[in-house]
């Protein structure tokens, strides 16, 4: 469904992604990992179509993405850093708001409520929501317009255990029931092994391995940190 090509992104003169190559499989969890600042948001917005890479190409669904053409938008569901709302308004008027600027119908808005657990927030302004609720509403909002692609940026940050749960149970029901494919980050390794079918570490600007899942438990039976820290600390044979 993704194809990232050779792509270079260079902020101040600094190349943040140098020559990234990575694919994301059609029906698939894929976890994108890195030590921080190492250019995962990054990515997700050049994959998004919010940043334009300096040079080398990005396909969705076949189609080189144009950058912030809403086409590409409608594709996908986006919770990338810290989600912004209107404050005043509730998580109904927030996702009406959304889905008028998708030019989608309002009638998804209390199923993707009822997913996220706030279908009882009724005309509460998003301003006294607490930070697990705005993220719950962020995760809402990229559902609410049916996307094939979720681009998912920590998006368990500030959730409490349960809702971490949920939130797990979720993803992997979107994938199944849904049929969306999600590209997730989080430095929760534990849920990006309990999830994703495919991860990948970036070091240095481009991806060091791009494995499945089972190949991970594999070589590594201790689990997914104990593979990423080993990458990260220069192993080759992990
Ligand atoms: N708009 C920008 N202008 C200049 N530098 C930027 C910009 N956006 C990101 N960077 C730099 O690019 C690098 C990668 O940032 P990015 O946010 O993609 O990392 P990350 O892997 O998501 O980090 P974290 O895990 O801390 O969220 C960092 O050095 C950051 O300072």
């Amino acid at each position: 469904m993704v194809q990232v090509r050779e792509v270079v992104k260079v902020f101040d003169g600094k190349e943040v992604l140098r020559h990234l190559n990575m694919s994301v499989e059609r029906g698939t969890i894929y976890g994108l990992l890195g030590a921080n600042g190492a250019g995962k948001s990054t990515t997700f917005k050049l994959i998004s179509g919010l940043l334009q890479p300096n040079t080398g190409a990005i396909q969705f669904d076949g189609e080189e993405i144009q950058v912030q053409d809403r086409k590409f938008l409608k594709e996908m569901g986006i919770l990338i850093e810290t989600p912004v709302f209107y404050e005043h308004l509730s998580a109904r008027e927030n996702l009406e708001i959304h889905l008028a600027y998708m030019g989608c119908k309002s009638t998804a808005i209390d199923n993707s409520l009822q997913m996220v657990g706030l279908a009882d927030t009724g005309k509460k302004p998003v301003s006294k929501f607490s930070l697990g609720m705005k993220q719950r509403l962020a995760i809402a909002r990229a559902i609410s317009h049916s996307p094939k692609l979720l681009v998912l940026d920590e998006p368990v940050n500030g959730l409490d255990p349960m809702g971490i749960r949920q939130m797990r149970e979720l993803f992997l029901a979107l994938v199944k029931d849904y049929d969306m494919t999600v590209l997730i980050s989080s430095h929760i390794l534990s849920e990006i092994e309990y999830i994703a079918d495919r991860v990948g570490v970036l070091v240095n600007g481009s991806i060091a391995r791009e494995v499945p899942m089972s190949e991970v438990r594999e070589i590594c039976p201790e689990g997914l940190e104990d593979y990423f820290v080993n990458i990260m600390s220069g192993g080759t044979e992990k």
